[in-house]
């Protein structure tokens, strides 16, 4: 590795002087004009990470998910797929503020030498990006550090986000006992039809599905996916909607996984019509929500707290029949956002336990690795069951006693192929969903008779200094500022049933605050109330 080359190659990438850049929930994101050299210096990074872990493969994904075209984002993803581990968003902080080309270099090198990092090493990192035409210049940025760095590099070029985690995985397990599959866009269709049809078992979908892709790269790739189905193995009819990448001006413009979410409506266009089965992806397609216009109460949403109870309590009847009870620890993961009302039916109704993380998927992901069957997901649509080793073994392993053990046991087997093990995945959250609902004969309306929701409100406050607010207990309670808890617990005690909690935002310069109550009215005050506290004490 030459110095003056890095120094020479970050000089064609500045960053924009006086800004202070941090790694944050899902990586660096902001406006694309700001990336060129942030993106550069995340190369660097790569480099010395893959280094780091033994010349194993990083990934690198180019997006700003839901956020309007305007804007990117990077990240990084580490060799199994999941997200860059956390000490290490210090080291991206780090690097990428570096005031000066100069001080950087002394920095790569600095950090390299604390970390014993061999420079000599091989080193490889792989990138893809979601369809903003930004994406195309920062890849260059990227590729540049690592020629800079001697890197072996692998651009993919346009992916989903859970597609890039799944190419890092597969990279770094191939022929391996825990080889994920084939190195390429067609060996991830391959895999999630196939398992599509082994995890149907013989059922089929009953209706067409509507899927709005946002207008961002779900669209075509689910386009693609859908080239290597056969509906009539299956049943399930796709109608893709909202894929329009060639005018970057309608991505997640009134429509996608996050409007449908925040703004709890259809996507503008096309109109629903009534009885229609639909859902959304965001824009760079790890996010999913269902829903459909009734004809007497019009829309209803199945959010993220909806695909996680309707996902645990088909896994954990699949554990009872095939007699793995017992055996096997199931779990479900939520944050502070999740309704009340499914945590209630989680804990009481299908008796799984629930434990609740700080917001990002990040934390989520991890507290599920401590289950051999943990289900997490964000209200937002974001999530994913993760399998252990163990229980993938005993699904394959294991005799089974009985016609309808064996169809347990099968079904178990393919969910663990279908379910996306690195990170929340909307196109395979959507079969899953599917396979589930066939599974049980369900409509839309059976899934979302299971429990009622609690009206609720989530609402933005900008404040002089959310530094101020900081929490404890999952986010559930402020801790600072002084008094602040306390103002919010009285009014909350003055509700029925009601459930109130502010923090500051990890991705926007405000606080939020979530209420729901028994009413709409009631849940609408509360916020309103609680936002009021919140904007006093912040500065
Ligand atoms: C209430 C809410 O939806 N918060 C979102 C949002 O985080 P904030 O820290 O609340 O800004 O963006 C995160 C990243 O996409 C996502 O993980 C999270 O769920
Ligand atoms: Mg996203």
């Amino acid at each position: 590795m030459d110095r003056d080359a890095i120094l020479a190659a970050s000089k064609k990438h500045d960053i924009v002087p006086g800004r202070v850049y941090k790694y944050g929930t899902a990586g660096f994101r902001m406006n694309a004009d700001l990336l060129d050299g942030v993106t550069f210096r995340v190369g660097l990074l790569s480099a010395l990470r893959s280094r780091k872990l033994n010349g194993q493969t990083i990934g690198v994904m180019i997006t700003a998910s839901h956020n309007p075209a305007v804007d990117n984002g990077v990240k990084i993803v580490d060799p199994m797929g999941d997200m860059l581990e956390q000490e290490w968003e210090v080291h991206a902080t780090n690097l990428v503020n570096a005031p000066s080309h100069e001080e950087l270099v002394d920095y790569f090198y600095k950090l390299a030498d604390s970390l014993k990092i061999d420079l000599t090493s091989p080193g490889k990192v792989i990138a893809g990006r979601d369809t903003r035409p930004s994406g195309k210049t920062l890849v260059t940025a990227l590729a540049d550090s690592l020629a800079a760095t001697n890197t072996a590099y692998t651009d993919f070029k346009i992916l989903t986000t859970p597609q890039l985690h799944y190419l890092t995985r597969c990279i770094n397990t191939a022929g391996t006992p825990g080889s994920y599959g084939e190195v390429s866009e067609v060996g991830y269709y391959k895999k999630l039809v196939e398992a599509f049809y082994r995890a149907l078992h013989g059922r089929r979908v009953s209706g067409k599905l509507n899927v709005d892709c946002a207008n961002g790269v779900g669209g075509p790739k689910l386009t693609e996916l859908l080239k290597h189905h056969d509906s009539s193995k299956t049943g399930l009819e796709v109608r893709v909607a909202n894929d329009d990448v060639l005018r970057p001006e309608v991505l997640n413009l009134d429509c996608g996984a996050d409007f449908v979410k925040t703004r709890q409506r259809a996507p503008a266009s096309p109109k629903p019509a009534p009885g229609e089965r639909w859902c959304s992806l965001d824009g760079d397609a790890d996010r999913l929500i269902y829903y459909w216009i009734d004809p007497d109460t019009g829309f209803f949403m199945l959010d993220g707290d909806r695909i996680a109870t309707l996902a645990a309590s088909f896994i954990a009847d699949l554990i009872r029949t095939a007699g793995l009870e017992g055996q096997l620890r199931i779990g479900l993961i939520q944050t502070a956002y999740a309704n009340g009302s499914s945590t209630k039916y989680v804990e009481q109704h299908l008796q799984i336990p629930v434990v609740c993380t700080p917001t990002g998927v990040k934390h989520l992901h991890h507290a599920a690795c401590s289950y051999d069957i943990g289900v997490y997901f964000e209200a937002n649509g974001h999530g994913t069951v993760l399998f252990s080793q163990d229980a993938l073994q005993v699904f394959k392993t294991k005799e089974p006693q009985s016609p309808a053990q064996k169809d347990a046991l099968d079904t178990l087997s393919a969910l663990g192929d279908l379910i996306n093990q690195t990170v929340g995945d909307a196109i395979s959250d959507m079969l899953m969903v599917e396979v589930i609902l066939a599974h049980k004969g369900w409509s839309l309306r059976d899934w979302a008779m299971t429990y009622q929701d609690l009206p609720n409100r989530l609402v933005r406050v900008e404040v002089g200094n959310k530094d101020l607010f900081r929490t404890t207990d999952a986010e559930r309670k402020l801790s600072h500022p002084e008094h602040c808890q306390d103002e919010i617990d009285k009014v909350v005690k003055k509700y029925t049933n009601a459930r109130s909690f502010a923090r500051a935002s990890g991705t926007e310069n405000a606080c939020r605050v979530y209420a729901e109550a028994a009413t709409r009215s009631e849940a609408d005050e509360l916020a309103n109330k609680v936002a009021a506290i919140v904007k006093a004490y912040g500065g």
